[in-house]
């Protein structure tokens, strides 16, 4: 196919060095050699995010020296990228990561004097990963001869509600970008976005959930209308398992917008989990491709299902560190009032329920949560619900789930799931299934999950399943 407007998002290790964002430039430079325009979106460099959380943790707690030390290492590796991909020590570049590094100096400290982080100030510290691996993008694709442009993700009109550390776009954030990109293009510039956030309409900085620069980088494919986001990894695309925990896992060729969303809810880091939500109004595709190899066609995320006869299950993933919180009273939970106050709770505090379960005896209802949630979850439980209930709590429990539309209808599924996870003796705690028959869910032992994932692998016969992309 030809294109005429792709949006391409490098993740954390397609820029974790000079030597990767020099590739992944020459990625982007051969599209826009071939007449496509394209925008450019990036990650932090691998693993720049996790330290950036921890260094703020640091300051919190009154370390300010071990929270400069990783400022400074940060700093170094930036640098050296920086002269490596040809920027000259006083070069604007180099001038602009410097005082870069400063600002986020400074805000560390404000974070140590305080002793206070809010999710506000520690969206603006998380967000420096981008803003600092934009420029050194920029960089590598003006060393193959390109113009290009780096721009924050609210300097390219991406506009957030002012949820931090999750926020969402607002409905004006597309328009927006259009007009803050329209005059690069016709200036024959590239645009590089640092990905992962975006700002508030009073201009505070918010970031977009971990992983959030694929969804950045369906923001901007919708507002301009792109035939195609492609999100550049270090996999050969989604693939029937995790690849790190199943050996003989597949890339899988065509996958539905709900199903790769399922796919990522249920724990596939390898994608956003809203991060198809901006496409599929207008049914642009997303495509996952590797780095490694350009020329395969990944997975292509589409509108509709692609059904193959014969897998109905097309992946197997798993959510880890999940607790279990199980609330009991004879009798009480059967008064709706009840019920509602716990869901209630769970609302107020904003805390993601994985799973929902309650017995027919309607004496018990138990819930699936994140096990950093778990402290939460009991106290807006014992606060917020009404009645004489007992609330229980079991950490250390994964949730796996097998996700596929080709499950609708298709009768032996759960019978096949539930026989391979006893064949490996793995007891099932808690099993839920979507009425979208997307996916069927189970909770076990935190400790018997990876051994359970590849047994479900291995019984859907899915190491075997290969198909191509158009
Ligand atoms: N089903 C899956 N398919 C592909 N990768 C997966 C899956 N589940 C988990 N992963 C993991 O996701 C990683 C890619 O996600 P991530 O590191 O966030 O990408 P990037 O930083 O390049 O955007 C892979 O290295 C892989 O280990
Ligand atoms: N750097 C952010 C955002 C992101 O999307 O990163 P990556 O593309 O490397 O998953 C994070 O780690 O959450």
């Amino acid at each position: 196919m030809a294109y005429s407007l792709l949006v391409m998002k490098f993740g954390g290790t397609n820029m974790q060095d000079a030597r990767a964002i020099r590739h992944s430039a020459s990625l982007a430079a051969r599209s826009i050699r071939e007449g496509v325009r394209v925008v450019v979106v990036v990650s932090a460099m691998a693993g720049v995010t996790n330290q950036l959380l921890q260094l703020a943790d640091a300051a919190q707690t009154g370390d300010i020296a071990r929270a400069n030390d990783e400022i400074a290492a940060m700093r170094t590796r930036h640098f050296t990228a920086a002269q490596e991909l040809g920027a000259a020590p006083d070069s604007p570049a180099v001038r602009e990561i410097r005082e870069m590094h400063e600002t986020l100096r400074q805000a560390v400290y404000g974070v140590y004097l305080l002793r206070e982080l809010t999710p506000r100030s520690r969206d603006l510290i998380v967000a420096f990963g981008e803003r600092l691996s934009a420029p050194l993008m920029s960089l590598a694709l003006e060393q193959t001869g390109l113009r290009a442009r780096h721009l924050t993700g609210g300097e390219a009109g991406i506009l957030t509600d002012a949820h931090f550390g999750n926020a969402r776009p607002l409905s004006g954030t597309y328009e927006r970008i259009r007009d803050r990109l329209s005059g690069l293009f016709a200036a024959d510039v590239t645009p590089v976005i640092a990905g992962f956030m975006g700002e508030t309409e009073q201009g505070a900085l918010t970031t977009l959930g971990r992983g959030g620069t694929d969804f950045s980088a369906t923001i901007v494919g919708k507002a301009l209308g792109a035939d195609e986001v492609w999100a550049w990894k270090d996999v050969d695309g989604v693939m029937s398992a995790d690849p790190r925990v199943v050996k003989d896992a597949q890339n899988i060729g065509v996958l539905s917008y709900g199903e790769v969303m399922e796919l990522a809810y249920f724990g596939a880091k390898v994608l956003h989990p809203l991060a198809v939500t901006p496409l599929q109004e207008s049914g642009i595709p997303l495509r996952v491709k590797s780095a490694a190899d350009p020329d395969f066609p990944g997975t292509l995320v589409q509108a509709q299902p692609h059904e193959e006869e014969g897998h109905p299950v097309k992946a197997v993933t798993a959510i880890r560190s999940v607790s279990l919180v199980n609330v009991s009273g004879a009798g009480a939970l059967g008064v709706p009032e009840v019920v509602s106050s716990v869901f209630a709770a769970i609302a107020r505090a904003n805390i993601t329920l994985l799973m929902v379960s309650q017995s027919s005896s309607m004496s018990n209802v138990s819930l699936a949560v994140p096990s950093v949630d778990e402290g939460r979850t009991v106290a807006a439980l014992r606060a917020g619900i009404t009645g004489e209930l007992n609330v229980e709590v079991q950490g250390g429990v994964a949730v796996l789930a097998i996700v596929g539309s080709g499950m609708r209808g298709q009768k032996g599924v759960s019978a096949r799931l539930f026989t391979a996870l006893a064949a490996e003796d793995v007891n099932i705690l808690m099993i839920s299934q979507g009425s979208s028959e997307l996916n069927i869910s189970v909770a076990l032992d935190g400790a018997q999950v990876d051994r359970a994932t590849e047994a479900v692998h291995a019984a859907f016969g899915l190491g075997t399943a290969v198909q191509a992309a158009d």
